[in-house]
């Protein structure tokens, strides 16, 4: 576990990088407590995900994804890649939010009422406690900066050149927010959630369910539970992080399984490198991406030098 605020405060930032370190060799993933969202802020942030799921299926459809080459916006399930591809049990939304320029209205939900104030709006000191140190126009700019000091912290502990990493993804940051919706299933031993995947971001932040367990990390052959701990944001390196030191911090496996009676909801926020940049040596990398994961392969496998 993490304090995401003592990282970038002088005083306390060695002995919680010491932690950093050991957790992203060791399973490339942690828990991140003191990031400065509230409570009631992330129960919100639940709530209205949820109410949108809830919803009947038409009134969802208004927001589908269209189903053209290299849109992944969007309401829909699994993008059909082949014919004997297994579909994953979910519900789910993707929306870009940044470059703010691409944001993609038309596939955000106006339904709840509320949804895009709840993703888009500056938040208020209910809501963020980092209001107090820094003026943040919205929450992305938070994580972006949360990411660049984790990913300084990486760079720092091999040696490197503390910007290396971040000069190598460029100027224009992408984001996407994906909300994942597990409906109860019947079968639950015969299909999974999620299927076994890594994330092809730099750095991803997931919200978890917060009564409701499904999300596992694979490591030594085995999969092992990942805990909820109240209030806290499980964060992972991603492909892009991993293509970039050349597989000495690796993406973590991980997968979501699902549950006979409770639905179960979490919000993924990938961080990813400016579209316009070659994440070295890969050529190609969002093509790759999604090609690899339906192969149950990983990308790195055709990057490494
Ligand atoms: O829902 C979960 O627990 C995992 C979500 C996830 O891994 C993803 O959206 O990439
Ligand atoms: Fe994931």
């Amino acid at each position: 576990m993490i304090h995401l605020h003592r990282l970038s405060s002088p005083s306390t930032a060695q002995q919680e990088l010491a932690k950093l370190h050991h957790a992203l060799n060791s399973w490339g993933c942690f828990q991140a407590i003191n990031h400065g969202m509230k409570s009631s802020f992330l129960d919100k942030m639940r709530q209205v995900s949820k109410q949108f799921f809830q919803l009947p299926k038409e009134e969802k459809q208004k927001c589908a994804r269209e189903r053209e080459p290299n849109n992944i916006e969007g309401y829909d399930n699994d993008i059909i890649y082949s014919e004997n591809q297994r579909l994953d049990w979910t519900d789910r939304v993707y929306l870009k939010v940044l470059p703010e320029d691409q944001r993609k209205f038309k596939f955000w939900p106006q339904n709840p009422n509320d949804f895009s104030y709840t993703f888009l709006s500056p938040p208020t000191l209910n809501e963020c406690s980092f209001l107090h140190e820094e003026y943040c126009p919205t929450v992305y700019r938070k994580y972006k900066a949360e990411t660049e000091v984790i990913i300084k912290a990486m760079t720092n502990s091999l040696n490197l050149e503390e910007d290396c990493f971040l000069n190598e993804c460029g100027e224009r940051d992408v984001m996407f927010l994906r909300f994942n919706y597990y409906p109860p299933c019947p079968m639950p031993d015969h299909v999974l959630g999620l299927k076994p995947h890594a994330d092809g971001s730099t750095i991803t932040f997931l919200l978890q369910d917060k009564l409701v367990q499904g999300l596992q990390g694979l490591k030594y052959d085995q999969w092992f539970k990942v805990p909820i701990i109240l209030d806290a944001l499980v964060i992972n390196v991603g492909d892009q992080t991993e293509i970039l030191s050349n597989g000495i911090f690796r993406s973590p496996i991980h997968r979501a399984v699902i549950n006979s009676e409770k639905e179960r909801l979490t919000v993924a926020i990938f961080c990813l490198a400016d579209s316009e940049k070659e994440i070295k040596p890969v050529k190609n990398y969002s093509e790759i991406y999604f090609q690899y994961y339906h192969q149950g392969k990983r990308p790195i496998e055709a990057s490494k030098i």
